[in-house]
């Protein structure tokens, strides 16, 4: 029929974009459902140094609340924790008008063709060679080797860092990949003296500055997961400032053109639509599992009510779509395990609960949530932090970076400063564990949203920040859970930081403070000393900085809520080849797969995901 389709993908973020994108490429019949709409033009989406605005636009934009800590009396100390006024409006901070709700702490995510990585930082990482290890030693699969991963890398790269050629890069993928230049990094003339005192005391030439922030943080070396220091930033953006995501994946493949204009490949985008569940076709027999054969969908704008254009009265109009080989969900995160369970796939006892029909009794599903906690260490110099060159308006008129970007240049056309790596006390196999984004001007302090009813404070144009990721967190015990069976209600979400396993957390990122502070010391005049700290204490160095560690860190690289895992672990909701256990011709392909969190940003592990579950995908594809 008309509906019907080899493969259809719900979500077209890193994961569900990349393989909607893959399967189509190699012939197949593709449906890539997708909730949001195409901001492809958006000046917020394409200009890669308008992200700050991406993260905020109400046209991209879902709006989720979630809590870091099992202990309310925690969540109530959050400093940037949100609030429903009575007239509807956000508060954001701990001393709410009378009549407020809780919320909870924003917790941005993009619903947009290209998902989260159309409204992200550019930050592209990959994890450690140890990380994809792992998930080759739990489940015995051994083309999850750091080996063959990096093959999905080379497929996927377009390098502007290292010259052409160079073992472990691609230079032929969608995916371009670039950090700053050497002009925009010279503009930045106080920022460059706090960098030098930093390359001196990890061990760098204090001299060759820009030599380091065009070192290879992704190479191939045998020690690379061992290197620390100051590197280059990069970016997933082409040379002349566009941001490059899983949209360009979709539409290159959507667009291209056959002989005599034709479209050249079968596959089909439908944006505003928001998938509510898989169909399953009732078992022949009782040793069969329940096969997927399709989706519902709502067809419609922003009927999801984390859209902050929700409104509970349109309905928009209920569809279905059919699958002759597979569905694969790829919704992020949060969505795919609230398609799974609406669909019956899940803790049998939360779904009878709720009254959806069990069809699969997967006890993990929404379970093992975990994220990189992140937090900061920053202080106030001597002078003001400055670049030379234009000053930018931000989307005010007239804006002068807006019309150098137009001609490939100026700041707009460039990412975060640069990366610093370190190791902590508690680091495992000596593996860089510290992240470190270098912010001159400011001090990033998480997500809240853009309008609010009262001001929340800024940091002085004098202030430096080390924003720091922490990466492969311990902490493995967040949960995800519906609260209806209405697909528009949005889960609720705890991550549980630092609670079990996680309590290690706490100590590295103390230890990445501890290293922030020693480097701010050593900074010479003029633009040391930095008398004031800005983060984590404020003015002198006399808090308890793991209480403003537990108190106030943020995070926003969710994964792992459908995790793979091994075929003896009742957890496991993905085997190997991203295959929901229990089920046929379903699978799950996004950051929900990862059984712990990737590096320390987790979109190029993610559309590394992309391209290997369209080999595994295609391998299965004669089977149907
Ligand atoms: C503000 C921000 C900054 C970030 N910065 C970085 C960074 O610099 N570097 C980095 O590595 N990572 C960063 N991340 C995280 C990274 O972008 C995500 O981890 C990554 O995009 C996850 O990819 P995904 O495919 O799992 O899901 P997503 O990117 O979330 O894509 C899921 C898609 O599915 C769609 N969808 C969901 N539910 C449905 C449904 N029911 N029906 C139809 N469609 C649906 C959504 O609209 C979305 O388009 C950032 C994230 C945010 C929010």
């Amino acid at each position: 029929g008309k509906d019907t389709y080899d493969y259809i993908v719900v979500g077209s973020g890193p994961g569900g974009g990349t393989l909607a994108a893959n399967l189509a490429k190699a012939g197949e019949s593709v449906l890539l459902l997708e909730a949001g709409d195409d901001q492809g033009e958006n000046p917020a989406e394409k200009v890669a140094g308008l992200f700050p605005l991406a993260g905020g636009d109400p046209l991209m934009r879902w709006d989720f609340f979630v809590k870091y800590h099992s202990d309310d009396a925690i969540t109530r100390r959050y400093e940037h924790l949100t609030w429903r006024t009575t007239d509807g409006q956000f508060y954001v901070g701990t001393s709410p008008p009378a009549g407020a709700t809780q919320l909870g702490v924003y917790y941005p995510r993009a619903g947009t063709l290209g998902g989260c990585s159309t409204h992200n930082a550019m930050c592209a990482t990959l994890p450690s060679n140890s990380e994809w290890q792992h998930i080759a030693d739990i489940t015995g699969d051994d083309s999850w080797s750091a080996k063959n991963m990096r093959k999905h890398f080379i497929n996927l790269e377009n390098d502007h860092l290292v010259p052409k050629g160079t073992p472990g890069h691609g230079f032929n993928g969608f995916l371009d990949i670039s950090v700053n230049t050497d002009e925009f990094l010279q503009n930045q003339t106080e920022a460059i003296e706090v960098l030098k005192a930093t390359a001196k005391i990890m061990g760098q030439d204090p001299n060759k500055v820009f030599q380091h922030l065009q070192r290879d943080m992704n190479s191939d070396d045998p020690d690379r997961d061992q290197q620390t220091g100051l590197f280059g930033f990069p970016a997933h953006r082409d040379l002349v400032g566009n941001r490059v995501s899983a949209r360009d994946a979709v539409v290159q493949v959507a667009n291209a053109q056959g002989p005599r204009g034709s479209k050249k490949y079968a596959l089909t985008v439908g944006v505003n639509s928001f998938v509510t569940k898989v169909l399953f076709d009732k078992p022949k027999s009782n040793r069969d599992d329940p096969r997927a054969t399709g989706v519902e969908y709502i067809a419609g704008q922003s009927v999801y009510s984390a859209d902050p254009r929700y409104n509970s009265s349109s309905q928009g109009t209920k569809k279905q779509a059919f699958a002759r080989k597979e569905v694969i969900v790829s919704g992020g995160t949060f969505n795919s395990p609230q398609i799974l369970m609406l669909s019956g796939i899940g803790p049998k006892a939360d779904l009878t609960k709720l009254n959806i029909p069990v069809v699969v009794d997967l006890p993990g599903v929404g379970t093992n949530l975990q994220d990189n906690t992140e937090f900061g260490v920053a202080a106030g110099a001597s002078l003001n932090f400055t670049s030379k060159g234009p000053v930018c308006t931000y989307g005010a008129p007239g804006d002068p970076c807006l019309a150098a970007w137009h001609q490939g240049k100026g700041p707009y056309a460039q990412g975060p400063l640069a990366a610093l790596l370190a190791t902590s006390s508690v680091a495992v196999n000596n593996e860089r564990d510290l992240f470190y984004m270098v912010f001159p001007g400011g001090t990033f302090r998480g997500y809240w949203p853009g309008t609010t009813v009262n001001q929340v404070p800024g940091d002085a144009p004098n202030t430096f920040d080390f924003s720091l990721v922490k990466m492969g967190s311990k902490g493995n015990l967040g949960t995800l859970k519906l609260v209806s069976n209405d697909p528009r209600d949005t889960p609720e979400i705890n991550f549980r930081f630092f609670e079990g396993g996680g309590q290690v957390d706490l100590q590295a990122i103390e230890d990445g403070v501890t290293l922030g502070r020693k480097i701010y010391d050593s900074v010479p005049g003029p633009v040391g000393p930095f008398t004031k700290e800005v983060l984590p204490c404020t003015g002198a160095r006399n808090c308890d900085v793991q209480d403003e560690i537990k108190t106030q860190a943020w995070s926003h690289h969710a994964t792992s809520t459908c995790a793979i895992g091994a075929d003896s672990d009742p957890k496991a909701v993905l085997d190997s080849k991203f295959r929901v256990r229990g089920t046929r011709g379903l699978r799950v392909v996004d950051a929900s797969a990862f059984p712990k969190t990737p590096g320390a940003f987790p979109v190029v592990p993610t559309f590394m995901l992309g391209m290997k579950a369209s080999e595994v995908i295609l391998q299965d594809s004669k089977k149907w």
